[in-house]
């Protein structure tokens, strides 16, 4: 079979966009990741599907898989691509979008250049993370807490203190003093695939460099370190905030780009991320058969 496929990016964290409101490819794992693959594919983070609407609350459905095949709850970044998408694409012309993800419903607006996500309410009970904090005592961290992750580190254990929350999908953010020598190959999959998070997690290493801004980095959950992640910014600004370090807006520097991130604080509101989405390339590609 041969798909259409657009090429996007918000901040380089990259992804594969497929437009199904005409027909439903219905793509195995193994599909995702052939298209997700840098060498033998075309090379995401994510594979997007943009969905007709499943009822009449939305205008669109939004299906994300992890270049490692698993389909997931939400994805900031791709957010925002999709509301380029959906435009460029003349598939609607609202300035404003609701759309259905895994997690729930998210709205999406253009705002200049750029679009804002209303990406909801943030999710603080470590059990609905998930993560499985029984026998553990939290540690507090400013205003807030962090939980202790062991680690073994050439044969004595360690612990790793990171806050725990959800913004749809599962999150742990890590402070430490520099991202730029914070060792997030080697940490990373460590607090990802921690046994406390039965579903996995996205791991944020977090730089305060003063009350509006901070640097980040993230050990996506099935794609490794990416160049930027929506929701691991909204996680970490969220838990900066909680923690009383920082203030919003907060502007978030990621490797591959800035973005902006507003929570007034109150676990009932909603986080609002905004930045860039843009096109790199169009083309056709063939799915080798069988996959
Ligand atoms: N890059 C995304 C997050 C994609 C999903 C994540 N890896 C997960 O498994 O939850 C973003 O911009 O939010």
């Amino acid at each position: 079979m041969e798909i259409a496929f657009t090429k996007m990016q918000g901040a380089g964290n990259d992804f594969v966009v497929l437009d199904e409101t005409q027909q439903a490819y219905q793509l195995s794992p193994e599909h995702i990741r052939f298209l997700a693959d840098r060498h033998f594919g075309v090379g995401a983070d994510q594979v997007l599907c943009v969905r007709p609407a499943p009822g009449p609350d939305v205008d669109f459905a939004y299906a994300i898989y992890n270049a490692d095949g698993g389909e997931v709850q939400q994805c900031g970044n791709g957010a925002r691509c999709f509301a380029r998408f959906v435009r460029d694409k003349g598939l609607s012309s609202k300035d404003s979008l609701r759309v259905q993800t895994l997690s729930g419903t998210i709205v999406l607006q253009f705002a200049g250049d750029g679009v804002t996500v209303d990406m909801g309410r943030p999710v603080f009970d470590p059990l609905q993370a998930p993560f499985t904090a029984t026998g553990l005592q939290p540690k507090p961290e400013g205003a807030w807490q962090t939980w202790p992750l062991a680690r073994e580190d050439q044969g004595q254990e360690t612990l790793l203190y990171v806050a725990v929350l959800s913004m749809g999908n599962p999150h742990a953010v890590l402070l430490v003093d520099d991202v730029d020598t914070a060792p997030v190959a080697e940490i990373g999959p460590l607090i990802g695939n921690h046994h406390r998070f039965p579903e996995r997690a996205n791991a944020g290493f977090l730089q305060v460099v003063d009350p509006h801004h901070v640097r980040l980095r993230v050990y996506e959950r099935g794609a490794g370190e990416t160049l930027a992640c929506g929701t691991g910014a909204c996680a970490a600004v969220v838990a900066g905030i909680r923690m009383g370090y920082l203030v919003s807006p907060v502007q978030v520097q990621t490797l591959g780009g800035e973005l902006s991130i507003a929570w007034s604080g109150q676990a009932a509101d909603s986080v609002f991320m905004t930045g860039p989405a843009t096109t790199v390339f169009e083309g056709r590609i063939q799915l080798p058969d069988p996959l």
